[in-house]
Order: C-alpha cells, then sequence, then structure tokens
C-alpha cells in the first residue's frame, strides 16, 4: 500500500454506523470535509460538526444512502458484518473510496479501499503512521512517540516556506537556496527557537536575513545579491 493525501474540502463524507469508531472517523474527517453518520443509535461521543441522522439501512438500502449523498468516501463502521459488506459493495460500484472498520489483515483489497492511519500534525506538517492494517495498537502508540520528536516541525515548514519564497524573490541561484534551506532545517539551534514558543518561525527568518537584507546564514560567502 502506498500513502497518499487527499483534500476532501468540499465534499461529503458518509460514515454507517455512530459506535465509537464512527465517531473517531468522523471527527477526523470533519476538520475538512461535511459529514453525515447514519446510525440507529449514536454513542455518546463527540462527532465533531457531523450531521447525525437516525436511520438503520439494511444492507440493500446501503445504495440509495450512496445515491443521496454522493459521498467522496464512506466508511463502514457498523458492528453489522453483512452492512459492512453491503457498503463496500455500494461504494465499489459506485467508484467512491471506502474505509472498512472491521477488517484488518491481508485482505483483497481495491485501490479504492483505503485505510486511516494514525496521524500527527504540526500544520501544515502531516505524518501518517500505518501497520499495513495490521496493527493498529502500534500505530497509535507510535503516533504518540512521534508527537514529540515532530514538535516544531509545523513551525519549521513556515520558515522554510517564507526563506525559500523570499531567496527566490532575490533571484538567489538554485545551488545556494538549497544550501542555506538544507543548513535551516539541518540547524540545533533554530529547532530550539522553534521549540519554545508560537510562532518563533519570524525569529528564524530573521536570523536567516540581517537587518541590512545581507544572507546572515554563511558569513564566508558574499551577499549574492554583489557576485550576480
Ligand atoms: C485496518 C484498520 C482499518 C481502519 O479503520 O482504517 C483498523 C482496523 C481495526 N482496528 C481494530 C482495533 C483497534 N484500533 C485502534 C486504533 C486505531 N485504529 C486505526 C486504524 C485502523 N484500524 C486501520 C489500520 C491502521 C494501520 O495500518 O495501522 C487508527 C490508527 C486510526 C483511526 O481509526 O482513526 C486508530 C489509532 C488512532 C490514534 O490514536 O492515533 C485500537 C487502539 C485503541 O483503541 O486504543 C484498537 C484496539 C487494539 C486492537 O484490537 O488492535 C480492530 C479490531 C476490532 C475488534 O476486534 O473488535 C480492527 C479490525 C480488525 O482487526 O479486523
Ligand atoms: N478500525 C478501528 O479502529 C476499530 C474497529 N473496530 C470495529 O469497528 C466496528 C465498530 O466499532 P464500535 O464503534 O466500537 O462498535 P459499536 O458496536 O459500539 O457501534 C456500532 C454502531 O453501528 C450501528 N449500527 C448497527 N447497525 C447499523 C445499520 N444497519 N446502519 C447504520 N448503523 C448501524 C449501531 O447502532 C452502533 O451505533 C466493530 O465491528 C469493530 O469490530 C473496533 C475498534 C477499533
Amino acid at each position: 500500500m502506498i500513502p497518499l493525501l487527499h483534500d476532501f474540502s468540499n465534499e461529503t463524507v458518509l460514515v454507517v454506523g455512530g459506535g465509537p469508531v464512527g465517531a473517531r472517523k468522523a471527527r477526523r474527517f470533519a476538520r475538512e470535509a461535511r459529514v453525515v453518520v447514519v446510525s440507529p443509535e449514536f454513542a455518546d461521543v463527540d462527532f465533531g460538526d457531523a450531521e447525525l441522522i437516525r436511520a438503520a439501512p439494511e444492507p440493500e438500502e446501503t445504495d440509495d444512502w450512496l445515491e443521496r449523498f454522493t459521498p467522496a468516501l464512506v466508511v463502514a463502521a457498523t458492528d453489522d458484518e453483512e452492512v459492512n459488506d453491503a457498503v463496500v459493495a455500494a461504494a465499489r460500484d459506485r467508484g467512491v473510496l471506502v474505509n472498512r472498520a472491521d477488517r484488518a489483515g491481508d485482505l483483497e483489497r481495491d485501490h479504492r479501499d483505503v485505510v486511516v492511519p494514525a496521524t500527527v500534525r504540526e500544520d501544515p506538517v502531516i505524518v501518517a503512521i500505518s501497520t499495513g492494517a495490521t496493527a493498529p495498537a502500534l500505530s497509535k502508540y507510535l503516533r504518540q512517540e512521534l508527537e514529540e520528536t515532530l514538535a516544531g516541525a509545523g513551525e519549521m515548514a513556515t520558515a522554510v516556506s517564507a526563506v525559500r519564497e523570499e531567496l527566490k524573490d532575490r533571484d538567489v541561484p538554485p545551488d545556494r537556496r538549497r544550501k542555506i534551506v538544507t543548513d535551516l532545517v539541518n540547524s540545533p539551534a533554530h529547532w530550539t527557537t522553534l521549540r519554545t514558543g508560537p510562532s518563533n518561525s519570524r525569529q528564524v527568518i530573521e536570523d536567516v536575513f540581517a537587518p541590512d537584507g545581507s544572507l546572515a546564514t554563511d558569513p564566508n560567502e558574499s551577499n549574492p545579491g554583489e557576485t550576480e
């Protein structure tokens, strides 16, 4: 399996099954998609901004729900295997992405059968962890471990992005641009700055560009503006 990133803004995600697992998937997708959860009962947990619809589709009725909401992705999260089977079949017929919550392991998967990874977000950095659908508890454990390692990565991405835009604006040649950006991401001092406070990317950007507009990262090199 190969991980990919999907943008679900302006899309609908349909979750069938309103237990704790349906709720967890609903919360995840509700951060950018319209999420509809269909279930006869709903667990007493947070469903994010999802719309909750009380109904218990029979297997042969699941396709009607796909027709009604035309989702980009369907989650099969009921405790009824036949209903989950029917959701997967309907999604495949319609060419819609489908996540099946009650199956792991070495299944016959279509490329539309997607696995939901454990995710660490340090916006705009996203790290997804999967065990290839074999050991989800390990994905969760590794996610918790990585949260610490990745602290500051979002601020670093913001700083790098701003620095490379500025270097492009100044027509700094690609080789030198690459060196400056690589030095920046490898600098323990900059990581410390980024980890010690919110919005410290601004500080790092100022450190790279000295107040007179020259590049402050490498004192042995002359200002590229002068060399060109
Ligand atoms: C295949 C997959 C399909 C899918 O759902 O996409 C799947 C399937 C199953 N999970 C089961 C159980 C558990 N799942 C978790 C937790 C998570 N499960 C997630 C993903 C996935 N779970 C996909 C594979 C991901 C990969 O590749 O690693 C995470 C990462 C993402 C998310 O769901 O949001 C989220 C952690 C999020 C986080 O915290 O970061 C825990 C831990 C806990 O609850 O503490 C347990 C209990 C421990 C255990 O049983 O292992 C069962 C058995 C059910 C039963 O026996 O009843 C099945 C079905 C089966 O095994 O057949
Ligand atoms: N992927 C994962 O991370 C995990 C998956 N699971 C599996 O996922 C399934 C769901 O887990 P839980 O939420 O804990 O189960 P649960 O039993 O608490 O919830 C199932 C929900 O499905 C609803 N439901 C039943 N028939 C339905 C129908 N015809 N249409 C719509 N909704 C219907 C029920 O009312 C209930 O709200 C379980 O079968 C379990 O094997 C369990 C734990 C973790």
